[in-house]
């Protein structure tokens, strides 16, 4: 898919980023007020050292003042200096501790908030994701919605613990550092504060500047990684093609831009904490000169009041001290900006309506007696496109109980979608698929799917073991029931012969297998599952001619009692089924026996005679539609 096409995960700008977290947040208020409290206990006790400090130097060393401490009768207060400086060590260490304490609970309360709203919207996200229908998916990309369940989260995540956390941090340490100075000194306060707006305007350039080149940044190494996955995933043609000085070129061009754009950001970036640290130092050299000043000679104009050595250190200390975590500013910007577009992602995947639903009262169907019933089905997997044939065309035909149907066709002529619509993997656009008389989309979809063994035409399977990847879907199956399933596809003699026989891993996809061995570990799945409608999407594509008679006469034994849509490129596969449908462009253009058909003497006559190898006797006319066909498909328009 080129990345101009829409996919199906349109951020959606409808919730906000707040209501995100206070719904995943609600069972974990309690730390988050924990970590709320606690932070502001932190930075409250953060101010206590440099105020004793400054009351230690005027009242103990320069004896200018009386010690008194606010909230503190002063009755309580040593008389001596030893004493005064021992009550002043005292309340550092104190407020040093209960610091160390509050830190520690703020951090505990705010990551364990963050962490649970992870989790639970994680988890959330995956379980909206998973109900969406096959259409969705065929029209996302999987990097895409990786990104969503993996990058989103974590940005919503690192905002709360990062982002609001130091925030929250920030504003406690600038208000309470401005508040006792503007109390201890209203106008020598303002000198230091005149640094903040500057800090603040300039942080806001700083972020506007940054922006465009982080979203730059972003995309290239969007486009790098694609670039990887792609190449990892496509070793095979890369090796046999001979293409590897091709690719690490391509690999070598996405990674330069991807330099480039880095480069380009960084060297913003590094301009910005030095010129920081500049606009901190000159606000420190001008509180230092002014308050200096101050002590020494009494007010400069336009000033009044005093400033004592004690209260002039405390200036000091604090000066330093808010400055820095301001720089933290931009970074809180810039967290808050990506953490806003993840959240838009992230509620497109939450906002997501399944076009396939459970109905509102959904038909139980504890158990089937396997009447399938096509009637005048129509489906299109693009209803909006009008200039595209429908794939399929008023296609109607019944399966009586315990009967086996065999859909043969040209490729493309819509064999597979026929029986996409049986397990509900799409819904028709027109008519009905119904199974004993009820219309699958009134049935619950858990019984449908229970009821109804699905073996695609390429089966997956998961990472794991071969016994997990056969008992999957039949999670309580025992040992004996995997390993009859295995006999019965014909898959136990090799899963024996493997190093570790059915526990061997399958590697991803089950790449560890040839073939002909995943498709007999997915027949064994649905051995085990024992339904009582079988969906066979050519399942014997992959085996040699020999396994194949072995696992059809399995499949046949399997059919028995058992309603069966087998989809067949082979035709010798369904010569005995109660009925072949014959499909073309999306219609049935013929319905009969093996025998009816070959007397019919039309499409399935002649596709009967091309896999005997008896071309001669082949019409012109035969070809001349084969021709077209290919042509039509191939070009994608209609086939007929
Ligand atoms: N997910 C999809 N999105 C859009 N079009 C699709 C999708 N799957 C199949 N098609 C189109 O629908 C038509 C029928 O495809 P389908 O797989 O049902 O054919 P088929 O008869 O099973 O073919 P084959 O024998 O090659 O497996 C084809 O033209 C195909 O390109």
């Amino acid at each position: 898919m080129s990345a101009e096409e829409p996919t199906a995960l349109e951020p959606s700008e409808g919730g906000s980023m707040w209501r995100l977290y206070a719904a995943y947040g609600r069972e974990n208020t309690g730390s988050a007020v924990l970590g709320t409290v606690m932070a502001l206990v932190a930075r409250g006790t953060g101010l206590v050292p440099a105020l004793l400090l400054g009351l230690a130097i005027d009242a103990v060393l320069l004896d200018t003042r009386p010690f008194s401490l606010p909230l503190v009768p002063d009755a309580w207060m040593p008389p001596a200096a030893a004493g005064q400086l021992r009550v002043t060590v005292a309340v550092i260490v104190g407020a040093t501790l209960l610091g160390a304490v509050a830190s520690y609970l703020g951090s505990y309360g705010w990551n364990r908030f963050a962490q649970t709203v992870q989790h639970d919207l994680r988890t959330d996200a995956y379980e909206h994701l998973q109900a969406q229908d096959r259409a969705f998916f065929d029209s996302s990309r999987t990097g895409e919605l990786l990104a969503v369940l993996n990058n989103d989260v974590n940005q919503l995540e690192s905002f709360l613990t990062d982002g609001v956390n130091s925030g929250l941090r920030i504003v406690a340490l600038v208000v309470g550092v401005g508040l006792v100075m503007l109390a201890l000194n209203p106008w020598l306060a303002l000198v230091s504060l005149t640094a903040v707006p500057v800090l603040v305007l300039f942080t806001a350039a700083f972020v506007r500047n940054i922006q465009p080149k982080y979203a730059a940044m972003r995309e290239s190494v969007g486009d790098l990684n694609a670039r990887l996955e792609n190449n990892v995933g496509g070793i095979e043609v890369i090796k046999t093609e001979g293409a590897e000085t091709y690719e690490t070129e391509r690999v070598r061009a996405a990674s330069q831009s991807y330099y480039d754009t880095n480069w380009d950001a960084i060297r913003t970036r590094i301009t910005f904490f030095p010129a920081l640290s500049l606009i901190s130092g000159l606000s420190f050299a001008l509180t230092f000169a002014v308050g200096a000043f101050w002590v020494l000679n009494g007010p400069p104009t336009p000033f009044s009041g005093t400033v004592t050595a004690g209260a002039f250190v405390t200036f000091m200390l604090y000066t330093q001290q808010f400055i820095w975590p301001l720089a933290q500013f931009g970074q809180i910007v810039n967290s808050y900006q990506r953490a806003r577009a993840s959240s838009d992602r992230v509620y497109a995947v939450l906002e997501a309506e399944p076009g396939v639903r459970e109905a509102d009262e959904p038909v139980a169907l504890p158990s089937v007696a396997g009447r399938v019933e096509y009637d005048d089905v129509t489906f299109s997997y693009d209803p909006e496109d009008a200039e595209t044939p429908p794939v399929l065309r008023g296609v109607s035909f019944e399966v009586s109980p315990g009967d086996t149907v065999g859909i043969v066709g040209p490729t493309g002529s819509g064999k597979s979608t026929l029986v996409k619509l049986l397990v509900r993997l799409y819904d028709p656009e027109g008519g009905a698929v119904r199974i004993d008389g009820h219309d699958v989309r009134d049935v619950s979809i858990a019984d449908l799917r229970r009821a109804v063994g699905y073996v695609a035409q390429e089966p997956f399977l998961f990472y794991g073991t071969v016994r997990e990847n056969i008992a999957y879907g039949t999670f309580d199956a025992d040992d004996d029931a995997i390993e009859t399933a295995a006999h019965r596809a014909a898959a136990h003699e090799f899963v024996e012969n493997l190093p570790e026989g059915y526990e061997t891993m399958v590697g991803e996809r089950g790449v560890k297998l040839s073939g002909g061995q995943r498709q007999r570990v997915a027949l064994a799945r649905t051995f085990l599952k024992e339904p009582e409608i079988l969906v066979l999407d050519e399942a014997t594509s992959h085996v040699d001619t020999e396994t194949e008679a072995i696992i059809q006469r399995s499949l046949r034994d399997l059919a028995t009692d058992r309603t069966t849509v087998a989809i067949a490129h082979r035709l010798s596969t369904v010569k005995d089924a109660d009925t072949v449908m014959v499909l073309e462009g999306g219609r049935v253009v013929e319905q009969g026996t093996h025998r009816e058909l070959l007397a019919e003497n039309g499409l399935y006559a002649n596709l009967w005679r091309v896999q005997a190898g008896d071309f001669e006797d082949l019409p012109d006319s035969f070809f001349e539609a084969a021709i077209a066909r290919r042509a039509a498909i191939e070009g994608g328009g209609e086939s007929d």
